[in-house]
């Protein structure tokens, strides 16, 4: 129980916010309708009120999300009802401009909101993955998105424990990619620059950390917790379930002070954005794309391609243009996943259809 907010990250600019008489809390986790919301007076599950519920239904960006503060009411029953979401301070905004819905509930109609009120964005990159080094247009794209959010980016070298030497010249390459942002190396596995990491949470911040699949960013977590409070790739694999189905809360206090925002969502925010992250990221790539031959050219051997002619002639780096082909078939493969998904929803939504018109008719006299 959170008898004082400001552990959650309250902060008191947002009382003249409160409608009187209003609790207010923070959402934990999110589930059709409902929030669960932590509470100085421990958590509840509330219902969105009509107002929440008219003002989503015109833009999804209006729907309360994890990291939120909210104002609840108690109705008569003794039950909550969530009835508005205060002002957003910062905001992940899936498929939309998260400029638009900074500080309020406007959008553009199209965004849905991943996570809010995220302070610190912890963009973590292993120093070595299998045989491969860090990958620094993946830490370019994340940044990127970290800045969108209005959240304050800072990069997490990980895994440092696998790297012999020259670590000092791969931070600098870092340091190059993302100017004027923290870099820290981090080994979850020895402690070494844990501290660091935690130092950012000082004050009750809320973090997210975003990365690739295996970056080691549960096995962070858990080391910033002093604890296991997220499953690990190893745990996972040695009890061969692969990730557990068991619910738990998203927003994950941790004992030493700060927060942390843990959702599929948040997880996959990289792969979401990337059509239009393309394009921001790599606008060099795009400007030179105006120049080539062919409108639909896929710079890879096409006659007259004006993005290989800048790699041959050295103004575009090449690794740029490896990244960018990496991102292009990671959004293709996004977007197929998206629509085999959305394809299987559609078949459930009218086997429900059907099943509830074969009831019907039975039912009929
Ligand atoms: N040597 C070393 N291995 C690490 C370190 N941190 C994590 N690992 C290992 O890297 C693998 C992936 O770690 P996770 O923490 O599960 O990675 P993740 O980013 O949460 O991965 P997903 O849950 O798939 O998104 C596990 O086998 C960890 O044990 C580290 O500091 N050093
Ligand atoms: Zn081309």
């Amino acid at each position: 129980m959170f008898s004082d907010l400001s552990l959650l990250g309250w902060r008191d600019d947002l009382y003249p916010q409160l409608p009187a008489g209003a609790v207010p809390g923070r959402v934990a986790r999110v589930d059709r309708g409902a929030a669960e919301v932590i509470t100085a007076f421990g958590t509840h599950q509330a219902m969105y009120g009509s107002r929440v519920r008219r003002a989503s239904a015109a833009d999804p960006v209006a729907l309360p999300c994890v990291g939120d503060w909210v104002a609840l009411s108690r109705l008569p029953e003794g039950r909550y009802e969530l009835t508005e979401v205060l002002p957003r301070a910062t905001a992940f905004v899936r498929g939309g401009v998260s400029r638009h819905s900074r500080g309020g509930l406007s959008g553009d109609g199209q965004g849905q909101v991943l996570a809010a009120n995220v302070d610190v964005v912890f963009v973590a990159e292993p120093s070595m993955h299998s045989t491969d080094f860090a990958d620094l247009g993946r830490i370019e794209r994340l940044v990127a998105l970290a800045w969108e959010s209005g959240g304050l980016p800072v990069v997490l070298i990980t895994k440092t424990d696998l790297f012999e030497d020259g670590l000092d010249d791969l931070l600098a390459d870092v340091a190059a990619t993302a100017p004027g942002v923290d870099v820290h190396p981090v080994s979850s596995l020895t402690g070494d620059g844990v501290d660091l990491v935690r130092a950012h949470l000082a004050g009750s911040r809320t973090a997210v950390v975003l990365g690739a699949s295996g970056a080691g960013k549960s096995t962070l977590v858990n080391a910033l917790a002093g604890g296991e409070v997220m499953e690990t790739q190893q745990v996972r694999a040695a009890d061969g379930r692969g990730r557990h189905t068991t619910v738990h809360r998203e927003l994950i206090p941790l004992p030493g002070g700060g927060l942390v925002i843990d959702t599929p969502g948040i997880r996959r925010v990289g792969l979401y954005d990337m059509s239009d992250g393309v394009d921001l990221v790599f606008s060099d790539i795009d400007e030179l794309a105006g120049s080539c031959r062919f409108s639909d050219c896929a710079h890879v051997e096409e006659p007259g391609c004006a993005v290989l002619a800048a790699v041959e002639s050295g103004e575009l780096p090449e690794r740029r243009l490896e990244s960018w082909y990496k991102l292009q078939r990671e959004a293709a493969w996004m977007a197929r996943r998206t629509d085999a998904r959305l394809r299987s929803e559609e078949t459930r939504k009218w086997k429900v259809i059907h099943k509830e018109m074969r009831r019907s008719g039975r039912s009929r006299p």
